[in-house]
């Protein structure tokens, strides 16, 4: 079995490479990055290290690389030829894989059923990189392509920092994974993908993910960064940062357990879990990773501003969401490209307008009033 994944960064290689080469797949890595591309073709092998007291070690075997930049024409025959399609190169680099993939699944063999499932922190992810493959099709190889092409969402969950290895290709990830994938828009056989849960409706899956333990470690990077920590594991030390901390994920646990009607004890559990996570002393994870690309986290749909709306909506004002977008809203990292474009845009228009811009928080709104409040309380 052929598994193409589009992504050789932190995931891909620390996780989901790791599954489908342990499920059985010959896994087919796609980037853009030369190096590591090179190195996979050259060694065909990596290895994955546990980041806890064992420090016990794995090797993904049976691996290759294409650069899609230098031969997007091979990396399009790879997506024809694959049984599953994977990719995890972040929200906004979708709209540039997706040439490559509508190409490849134009060129199978008619009726020759596939997967794409992509696996970045979104919801609608794979919904999304449908949306962007369509618009290189025309409608009749839209109608063609998608009879035998399934887009199934799905949630990721394992903590990968930026690694610093000699070898580019070795990562160090912690043992803890999660990868839930919905089965409702699947086509043909589901996959036997091991340690994988497959579930009909992914939505309570991927939003209990991503407003838990992608909230909390936004709230723990903005408010890290303005005590002038550099690692999670600082930050976590400070018990103004745990306050935070819990008031954020009091707040989600709020929505989410309403939302879903979850059982409050065990999504409890399931936020303890997630807390201990942060504190594994095993991994050194940057706070400017953590809270990369704040355009997108501090996004309508995305970690802060979707709970923090919707609590809002039913009257109850989510301080400590608030107090952590005002934290995003001060996050200035002159290597993040996202950092510096809100920074402009404060600098321009003021902190409302550009938290309007950022969230659609609209300016003057009680919310958006509160959230400046607490911003010029930290500049
Ligand atoms: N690192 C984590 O802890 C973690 C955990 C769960 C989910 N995620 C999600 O996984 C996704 C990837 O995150 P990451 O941490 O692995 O990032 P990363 O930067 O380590 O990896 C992304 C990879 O995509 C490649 N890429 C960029 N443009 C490309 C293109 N046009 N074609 C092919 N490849 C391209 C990059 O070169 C890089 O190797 C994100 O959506 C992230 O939110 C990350
Ligand atoms: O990848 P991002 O930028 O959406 O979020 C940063 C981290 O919160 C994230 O990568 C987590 O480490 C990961 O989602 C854990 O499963």
């Amino acid at each position: 079995m052929k598994a193409v994944h589009f992504g050789a960064g932190n995931i891909g290689r620390g996780f989901i490479g790791a599954i489908l080469q342990q499920s059985g797949y010959e896994v087919t890595f796609i980037d853009v990055n030369a190096e590591l591309i090179d190195r996979l073709n050259k060694d065909k092998a990596y290895e994955v290290v546990l980041a806890d007291e064992t420090k016990e070690s794995f090797t993904v075997t049976g691996v290759s690389g294409i650069n899609s930049k230098e031969h997007p024409e091979q990396a399009a025959a790879a997506v024809a030829e694959a049984d599953l399609v994977t990719a995890s190169v972040g929200p906004h680099v979708l709209p540039f894989i997706a040439p490559v993939i509508a190409k490849g699944l134009s060129a199978r063999e008619a009726g020759s059923e596939v997967n794409v499932i992509a696996c970045e922190n979104m919801i609608g992810g794979s919904d999304q990189l449908k949306k962007e493959v369509e618009k290189h099709l025309s409608e009749d190889e839209a109608a063609r392509v998608f009879a035998s092409s399934g887009f199934p969402n799905s949630a990721v969950d394992r903590i990968v920092p930026i690694q610093h290895h000699d070898n580019p290709l070795t990562i160090e990830v912690e043992r803890y994974f999660e990868w839930v994938i919905e089965t409702a828009h699947m086509k043909g056989t589901q996959p036997d993908l091991k340690g994988t849960l497959f579930v009909e409706d992914l939505v309570p899956f991927i939003e209990r993910k991503l407003l838990t333990v992608n909230t909390g470690h936004a709230s723990i990077a903005y408010n890290g960064l303005l005590k002038g920590y550099e690692t999670v594991k600082e930050a976590m030390a400070d018990q103004e940062i745990l306050d935070v901390l819990e008031g954020v994920l009091s707040e989600t646990s709020t929505f989410l357990t309403q939302k879903f009607e979850l059982d409050k004890e065990q999504h409890q559990m399931y936020v303890r879990k997630i807390i201990s996570r942060y504190k594994n002393p095993y991994i050194s994870d940057g706070l400017d990773r953590v809270g990369r690309a704040p355009l997108r986290k501090l996004s309508a749909g995305d970690r802060l501003t979707y709970p923090a709306v919707e609590l809002d909506r039913q009257q109850l004002v989510p301080v400590h969401l608030e107090k952590t977008i005002a934290a995003a809203l001060a996050f200035n990292i002159e290597e993040d490209p996202e950092s510096v474009q809100l920074q402009e845009w404060i600098a321009e228009e003021g902190p409302a307008a550009a938290l309007e811009k950022a969230s659609g928080i609209e300016s003057g709104s009680s919310m958006s009033e509160r959230i400046i409040h607490y911003y010029q309380q930290i500049k």
